[in-house]
């Protein structure tokens, strides 16, 4: 069965969890050009939904429309039911839409536990100095030692963040999304560049935020055996329109999918 994305309903799962992020006709045009093309998504709560297609199809800029960095020029954002159309990314950021880049957004020089506490008490909004002085407030440094936890980086916490591999950096700036505690987490190309012997811990760090943290994450991914792997719905995009959003299963047997990638592998 095949749950359509096209220009009628929303996409979304067939009964009705709450629904964390819905994306309603949602268009992006650019001199004329049609570059996100009337796009109807809807993530439950806890959903993994990860988006793919061709390059050019439109993946990052759905992003873009998502996350504020642009703004559509049709159509309809909601998170939790919040209308977050006009919001920009950091009050999207504060009502719990987080999203990763494909440049890292990560402090180099600190360690990797001072990255997640700065990023802690950047979100808990009180003095920027408590990260220097931790015992000064234990709050931050256990939660900023339970994110570590969480993204399977506790043995590297004292290491200067600087020095990490791709793979461990991409943990990282999934800790410091965490450290918002986004109900939404859009990740963008989590595996460009990471070495293949990195990619099992970071694909069970990011099975985690949805499986054992409830949270919801559309992810862009070219990497298909992560995102098979991964994902609970599959939204194929081409030349800005979702073609199809459907189980793993049923989109690589859809034809219309396979003649969208003719040419490339699937
Ligand atoms: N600011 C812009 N102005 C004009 N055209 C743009 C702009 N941003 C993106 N585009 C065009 O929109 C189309 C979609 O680009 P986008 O980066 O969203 O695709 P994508 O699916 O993410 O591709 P890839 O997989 O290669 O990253 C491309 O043809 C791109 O050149």
């Amino acid at each position: 069965m095949r749950r359509d994305a096209g220009a009628g309903g929303v996409a979304g799962p067939p009964t009705g969890p709450a629904t964390d992020l819905a994306i309603e006709a949602l268009s992006w045009r650019v001199g004329g050009v049609s570059i996100v093309d009337g796009v109807n998504l809807a993530l439950a709560s806890g959903e993994f939904v990860a988006v793919i297609g061709p390059n050019g199809a439109g993946k990052t800029s759905l992003f873009n429309l998502v996350s504020g960095l642009r703004r559509p020029t049709a159509g309809r954002v909601r998170l939790a039911g919040a209308d977050i159309t006009g919001l920009p990314v950091h009050r999207r950021a504060r009502l719990g839409l987080g999203r990763t880049f494909q440049s890292s957004s990560v402090f180099g020089s600190l360690r990797v536990d001072e990255n997640v506490r700065l990023a802690v008490q950047a979100h808990r909004g009180g003095s920027m100095r408590a990260w220097r002085r931790p015992a000064a407030d234990r709050g931050v440094a256990v939660a900023a030692d339970e994110i570590l936890a969480q993204v399977l980086l506790e043995a590297r916490s004292r290491d200067t963040a600087g020095a990490l591999s791709h793979g461990d950096k991409r943990k990282l700036e999934i800790a410091l999304l965490l450290a918002g505690s986004p109900r939404v987490l859009l990740l963008d190309e989590p595996m460009a560049g990471v070495s293949a012997g990195d990619v099992p811990a970071l694909v069970e760090v990011i099975r985690s935020l949805t499986r054992v943290h409830r949270r919801s994450v559309l992810m862009v991914e070219h990497h298909m055996d992560v995102v098979l792997d991964l994902a609970d719905r599959v939204a194929v995009m081409h030349h800005g329109a979702l073609l199809s959003c459907d189980t793993p299963a049923a989109v690589m047997a859809d034809r219309t999918v396979q003649e969208a990638y003719l040419g490339e592998e699937l």
